[in-house]
């Protein structure tokens, strides 16, 4: 007999054994039911801190908690049963030592069940990652754009066009690999740097505004389902309006309330036909 807990995950091993093989397929996931839609068709579910913008409509990534984070990690997992699924660490929670970063994220892990971490960072990160591999915490790296240091890049821009910073960019996809993460993320990299940084490593590196010859794709699912309006990064393609569709929906509900076209007969609850009637009160 075969429940939905006998379904086997895909582990990070078997994402890290992807390296030149078929692309990673994977999309964010903040809730429950939207997990459970994706993760037919996904290798990895990623609960981005991009819910930060997405979900709760912050300015940037900076004001996520870890509270935050386990509770969308948690509905993840119970609405999912066979990608892998990993969580972003959230600004503030790992960047100060490497005991820090561990103690946040074992407690994701704990609270969670979910496979790994995601943690944004290039060399100034390496002994971190090295530390958290080390003690049996799975790490998918975070290199390029980095939404949580926005401030200090001055917005979200594309990374890589200069040469010296392309070469940064290469050093530190190469110091987070060397340190063990299973895989990488690259985020908005000019394409030909995506493409040297994909050859350069040897685990995966997951692309989102980089380069075809990624190992994989990751994209926010509300972007690519058209649900999020905020703003619309140049590496997002739309495979939905969803969003069109919440809004016809909602007009055409208001517009029957209004016409009392709704609720119709058969969404009222059947009872005895002796109910007062409606000048029968005291009123
Ligand atoms: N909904 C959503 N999608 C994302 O991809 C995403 C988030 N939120 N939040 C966290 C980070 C922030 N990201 C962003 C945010 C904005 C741009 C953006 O506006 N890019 C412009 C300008 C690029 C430039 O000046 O070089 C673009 O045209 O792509 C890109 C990535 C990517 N991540
Ligand atoms: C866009 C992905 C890679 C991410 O880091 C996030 O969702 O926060």
């Amino acid at each position: 007999m075969s429940t939905p807990s006998d379904v086997r995950r895909a582990t990070v091993r078997t994402i890290a054994a992807r390296k030149g093989g078929d692309p990673v397929v994977c999309l964010t996931a903040y809730t429950a039911p939207m997990a459970g839609l994706l993760d037919p068709h996904v290798d990895l579910l990623l609960v981005g801190d991009s819910l930060g913008m997405v979900v709760y409509g912050l300015p940037t990534t900076l004001g996520v908690t870890v509270d935050m984070m386990i509770a969308h990690g948690q509905a993840v997992m119970r609405g999912s049963q066979r990608a892998c699924v990993i969580v972003d660490l959230p600004f503030g929670s790992y960047q100060e030592s490497p005991q820090q970063a561990f103690r946040t994220a074992a407690r994701v892990m704990a609270e969670t069940g979910c496979a790994g971490v995601k943690l944004e960072g290039g060399r100034e990160m390496a002994e971190t990652v090295a530390f958290l591999v080390g003690r049996g915490i799975p790490v998918l790296g975070h290199v390029g754009l980095k939404p949580q240091s926005v401030n200090a890049a001055g917005g979200f821009r594309a990374h890589g066009r200069d040469p010296a910073e392309a070469e940064a960019i290469v050093e530190d996809a190469r110091a987070v690999a060397a340190a063990g993460a299973f895989a990488l993320v690259l985020e908005g990299t000019v394409e030909p740097l995506a493409r040297t940084v994909t050859a350069a490593v040897p685990c995966p590196v997951i692309g989102i505004g980089a380069s075809p010859a990624c190992d994989g794709q990751v994209l926010v699912s509300d972007d690519l389902l058209g649900l999020f309006g905020a703003f619309t990064p140049r590496f997002v393609k739309r495979y939905a309006e969803l969003g069109a569709q919440v809004s016809e929906a909602a007009a055409a509900y208001a517009a029957e309330v209004t016409a009392r076209r709704f609720p119709g007969p058969e969404h009222c609850f059947k009872g005895p036909a002796t109910a007062p009637s409606r000048d029968a009160g005291d009123d």
